[in-house]
């Protein structure tokens, strides 16, 4: 078939059109296009200009650099005051300096023992020469760390703030004439040993204490109770307590009394008094503090807050969870080995500490990275259904041949009921859901008409008795040192801790008034968790389990 002419010099100008008109929307478009980035130059240039022209103004007016924020405004500071001593009772105004004592090395005792000879103690003391040192870093009461850092538009505009830890230039007491007292309380938390040395150390190298330094044995009870006589501690006797787990002066829950306390504080002429423990430790160590001030006492108490549920409220963390988090990897990774190599359908459940809290839990599931099922005691738990954890886990099991459990011992008691029991110390007893989990695993697999392999590990008291790692081991550190910076300055009825990692003085009050606090459901750690275990979020459960007594503080 032939084209006739006409045809083909009609396509020839449709065609001629069609590029004309093509090229002619692409050079629109382009002019378009650069019109809008000349503009937008321009208006930025102008922004650079007013940059620079408002820099050079604030440098005139001592202003900072960058861009402010109209709706975010910070109007007012509430400081968290702690009661100072020296509002009450005459302040030896000595000058602080360091001392340095430097430690005896004439000590035999490499390892720890409480029944040193005192002859060579004596001995080691008379060598030693002290070095003052002027402290670079004085910190003034007017010092604080703002608490709320995270600001959003909208938001109220003050804050509150604590105040700075650290040394103070003025004592209120004379080192010289200090007599102290150190006690440990609760449960055991890795990192005590390390605390009581610092305590120790720097009462009697970093500020020259000759007083006595009482170590207390067996807890609260150790005020009064014959079978748990005081110790006196020394810098040499607790060179090397850090390297092990527990407290050499032992701890216990109940037995606390006032009056003896306070009577065994006078009759040793104590003036400071260190207490390391938990919120419960803590509301005792306040009524010491108000039965001292009732009895016109000069006793600064100082709390030191422990706990590996790191449950104390306001605290970036307690010192001793991120060793119990770290020891509990090994049982982890032990639930993994046995669930993947035990068949068919081989599940580990691993049960690890927290009453009220699953921080432990939540931790040590995502630093593991292994876990497919997570209960804590803050989300509730359902087992069948829709958002039922067995479902999930058999789901899991199907997918990659095995799966992880770790469940927090406070967990499930919306599935088991709460126990009506308590400790010495009134914290309730637990049901045991480890072993419940473990037999409604098997019970939920059998109904299935299938079978699973469950192998359940308690690890129990040993994510606890281990000694400090390294990072709590340097937080030991920087708490027993401002333990004592506070008590020398007066401060009393007082805990130290980190605040928005700055190290800081908590009156004990506000401190434990919203202790033990627990992980919020709806916050991040928990999304996290639920990224990495891909279990249902029951977090909605909340709502109609809902009921006055079940409501706690949360955190984070
Ligand atoms: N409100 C309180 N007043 C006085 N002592 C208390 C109070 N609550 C707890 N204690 C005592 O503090 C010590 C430790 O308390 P406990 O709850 O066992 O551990 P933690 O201090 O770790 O929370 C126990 O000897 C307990 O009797
Ligand atoms: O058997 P014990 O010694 O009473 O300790 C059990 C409890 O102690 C803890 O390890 C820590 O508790 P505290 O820090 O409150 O003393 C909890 O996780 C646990 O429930």
């Amino acid at each position: 078939m032939s084209v006739k002419s006409t045809d083909t010099s009609f396509l020839a100008l449709a065609l001629t059109a069609a590029i004309t008109a093509g090229i002619t929307h692409w050079w629109t478009r382009r002019l378009e296009e650069q019109k809008v980035l000349k503009e937008k130059k321009q208006i930025y240039d102008r922004e650079l200009l007013i940059k620079s022209k408002t820099l050079e103004a604030r440098k005139l007016t001592g202003e900072p650099a960058g861009t402010v924020i109209e709706d975010l405004t910070i109007d007012k500071v509430f400081l968290w005051e702690v009661e100072d001593l020296k509002k009450r009772f005459s302040s030896s105004e000595v000058d602080n300096e360091m001392k340095n004592v430097p430690s005896s090395n004439t000590n035999p005792y490499f390892f720890p023992t409480l029944n040193v000879a005192p002859k060579k103690l004596e001995e080691a003391k008379s060598n030693q020469h002290a070095t003052p040192t002027a402290y670079n870093k004085l910190i003034t009461n007017h010092e604080c760390i703002v608490a709320d850092i995270v600001r959003k538009p909208n938001m109220k505009t003050y804050t509150h703030a604590y105040v700075r830890a650290g040394p103070r230039a003025k004592l209120h007491f004379d080192p010289k004439t200090v007599n102290a007292a150190i006690i440990t309380c609760g449960g055991l938390c890795p990192g005590l040993n390390n605390v009581i040395r610092e305590i120790v150390c720097t009462l009697c190298q970093l500020y020259g204490t000759n007083g006595s330094v009482y170590g207390l044995t067996g807890g609260y009870r150790g005020f009064y109770d014959p079978a748990y006589r005081p110790i006196k501690l020394t810098p040499e006797l607790v060179q090397n307590i850090h390297h092990e787990g527990g407290t050499v002066l032992g701890s216990s829950r109940g037995g606390f009394d006032l009056e003896k306390t306070l009577d065994f504080l006078e009759s040793k002429k104590i003036s400071q008094l260190f207490v390391i423990g938990g919120d419960g430790t803590h509301r005792g160590a306040f009524r010491i503090h108000e039965g001292c001030m009732e009895r016109g006492m000069n006793v600064a108490v100082a709390g030191i807050p422990k706990t590996i549920d790191n449950d104390v409220d306001y605290i970036d963390h307690s010192f001793g969870f991120s060793s119990a988090v770290e020891a509990a990897q090994v049982a982890i990774r032990a639930a993994k080995t046995e669930a993947i190599c035990n068949m068919p359908n081989g599940i580990g459940v691993v049960k690890l500490m927290g009453r009220s809290a699953g921080y432990i839990a939540v931790h040590a599931t995502m630093s593991s990275g292994d876990v497919d099922l997570c209960l804590v005691p803050e989300v509730p738990t359902v087992l069948e259904g829709e958002l039922g954890c067995l479902p999930h886990l058999r789901r899991r099991v199907k997918d990659q041949g095995y799966a992880v459990v770790v469940v927090a011992e406070g967990a499930g008691e919306d599935v088991l009921g709460v126990s009506a029991e308590t400790d010495a110390s009134g914290n309730k007893k637990l049901p045991p859901i480890g072993e419940f989990m473990k037999a409604q695993i098997e019970e939920y697999f059998k109904k299935q008409d299938d079978v699973a392999t469950v192998k359940y590990i308690d690890p129990s008291y040993t994510v606890r008795s281990v000694p400090a790692n390294a990072a709590d081991s340097l937080y030991c550190m920087q708490l027993g040192q401002n333990a004592v910076h506070g008590a020398m300055a007066g401060f009393t009825g007082f805990s130290v801790g980190l605040c928005n990692n700055r190290m800081v003085f908590l009156p004990i009050p506000q401190l434990v008034a919203t202790s033990p606090r627990s992980m919020n459901p709806r916050g991040r750690t928990w999304e996290r968790v639920l990224a990495l275990t891909r279990q249902p979020n029951t977090v909605a459960k909340l709502n109609e389990n809902a009921s006055v007594e079940n409501v706690q503080p949360t955190l984070r």
